[in-house]
């Protein structure tokens, strides 16, 4: 949020004072117009805390009072409140209210309580909004009040949002959860500040296109990228089969298995090379996966890929290993871990007692952060929001996830399709952050009938039409 100020700033300092609040208010009032549909005669309640947030909220306001809508402010501390955006609500025909039942009756709440200057959760004044039965749109001006801007963390009560109206950037905290889930649909307005990249970004369309690997007519399954996968055991052999599939889905040009579960994988894939001897003799392999339902021995496994001099991807009963080991020099590292492993790896690496995990998924761009510094790892830390970290400090949010995905196995198929990104040459965090961003639109595919979905089905919906379609490059030659 430094960055947000600092552009802030710069772009004040060009523009006379208070344009930017003016350009943030019309853009707020204009959703809200559309939101509310017809003005003219709607009840709007203003809730101002005392900062620049209160402020956006009051002019908007003044805007919709303009337009013919009964307005009430509810100031949380009338003694530091916006002076200019209150004398233009009331200059505009809006009046200040300390009832709080219109936040009941109210067509639409406007939520400027408190924005990136915030700190903590709601305070006490507030707080009971929270939990406060409604009937209208909670329109939370820039973030919801709660929320922390910058992270997604959430330090006690917030104000659940049915749309957020957010100014010049997407804060981190619309796109991760918990912060996620009280934003509702988020509006991005425009309010002409130039920012630096920022520190956490998410794919979009056309940064996917870029990035996929296509096949052309000189590439042979070298070029494709050979997958090694070394998962599945007599208890899961369903993993194995699933790790299979998703890199076959990934456009691996050969796979090369080893372990218990080859009968099970050759059935079903006639086509993937088996190693009986081990993974150290399985010949030449471009990336290799380890761990998915690992089972007895995936310790052994983990020692000899990480020698391999190639990508390695780590999952499940392999980062329960590698927590066992703690960091290791060397290789070039995907950690794929849930919060639970997140737990074990972050003890491993400390040697202190596995943190909470639900401490953990409360605050997950700092755990797959902290994680990626201390392994020296790409990390794609798995959950309702996909966070993927790398070493070097940026970090991706995936937008395309559903919890569709929480369903058996589909953690296997995203580490297969992840693996053959890496064998296909996408740097690790290139890989992991395209990788998530498929599995979720083949989730999302998948989950199209409304009707529950099975690993496979995601793993099928990878080559769905429309996920092929991001391997072409656009027709326009954009
Ligand atoms: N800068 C710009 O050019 C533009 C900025 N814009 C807008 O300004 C917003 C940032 O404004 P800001 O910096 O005034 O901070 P803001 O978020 O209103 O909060 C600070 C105040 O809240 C208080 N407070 C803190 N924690 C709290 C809590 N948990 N619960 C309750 N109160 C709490 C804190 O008080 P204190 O801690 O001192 O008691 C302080 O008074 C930004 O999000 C965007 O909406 C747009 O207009 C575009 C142009
Ligand atoms: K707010």
């Amino acid at each position: 949020m430094e960055q947000v100020r600092a552009a802030e700033a710069a772009a004040m300092a060009r523009l006379p004072e208070g344009t930017l609040m003016q350009r943030a208010a019309h853009g707020l009032a204009a959703v809200c117009g559309r939101l509310l549909g017809r003005v003219y005669g709607s009840r709007v309640l203003v809730l101002a805390g005392s900062g620049d947030n209160g402020g956006d909220a009051l002019y908007a306001g003044a805007l919709l009072a303009r337009r013919g809508a009964r307005v009430r402010a509810l100031l949380l501390s009338p003694e530091r409140v916006h002076a200019g955006g209150l004398a233009a609500l009331r200059a505009a025909g809006g009046r200040v209210t300390d009832d709080q039942r219109e936040f009941a009756a109210a067509d639409l709440v406007l939520d400027g309580i408190v924005g990136i200057g915030g700190r903590g959760g709601l305070r006490p004044e507030a707080a009971g909004f929270a939990g406060m039965a409604r009937r209208g749109t909670v329109v939370a001006v820039d973030v919801p009040s709660g929320v922390v801007a910058g992270t997604g963390e959430v330090a006690g009560a917030a104000l659940r949002a049915d749309v957020t109206v957010c100014f010049g950037t997407y804060k981190p905290g619309l796109l991760v959860d918990p912060g996620a889930s009280y934003a509702g649909v988020v509006h991005l307005v425009e309010i002409g500040i130039e920012l630096p990249e920022a520190a956490v970004t998410a794919l979009q369309e056309a940064d996917v296109r870029r990035l996929l690997p296509v096949p052309d007519v000189e590439s042979d399954k070298y070029r494709r990228g050979v997958v090694g996968i070394a998962a599945g055991s007599a208890k899961y052999p369903g993993a194995a089969v699933l790790s299979v599939a998703g890199a076959l889905r990934g456009g691996a040009g050969l796979i090369r298995y080893v372990g218990s579960a080859a009968a099970e994988v050759v059935r079903r894939f006639p086509e993937v090379v088996v190693s009986d001897a081990g993974l150290a003799a399985a010949g030449r392999v471009q990336s290799w996966v380890v761990g998915p339902g690992g089972g007895d021995g995936v310790g052994e496994v983990l020692d000899q890929a990480l020698g391999a001099g190639v990508p390695v991807l780590v999952d499940a009963d392999g980062l329960t290993e590698l927590a066992r080991r703690g960091p290791v020099a060397g290789a070039s590292l995907v950690l794929t871990p849930h919060t639970g492993e997140a737990a074990r790896l972050l003890a491993g690496a400390t040697g202190q007692a596995p943190p909470d995990a639900a401490g953990l998924a409360a605050s997950r761009l700092a755990t797959a952060r902290r994680l990626a510094e201390l392994y020296g790892a790409t990390v794609l830390l798995k959950g309702s929001t996909t966070v993927v970290a790398d070493p070097d400090g940026r970090c991706r949010v995936n937008p395309t996830g559903t919890p569709w995905l929480a369903t058996a196995g589909s953690g296997d198929v995203l580490a297969g399709l992840l693996g053959s990104l890496l064998a296909a040459g996408l740097a690790p965090f290139d890989a992991a952050s395209v990788a998530a961003y498929l599995h979720g639109l083949a989730g999302r595919h998948a989950a199209e009938r409304g009707t529950p979905i099975t690993a496979m089905d995601v793993a099928t919906a990878v080559n769905h039409q429309g996920l092929g379609e991001l391997r072409r490059p656009p027709r326009d030659g954009s």
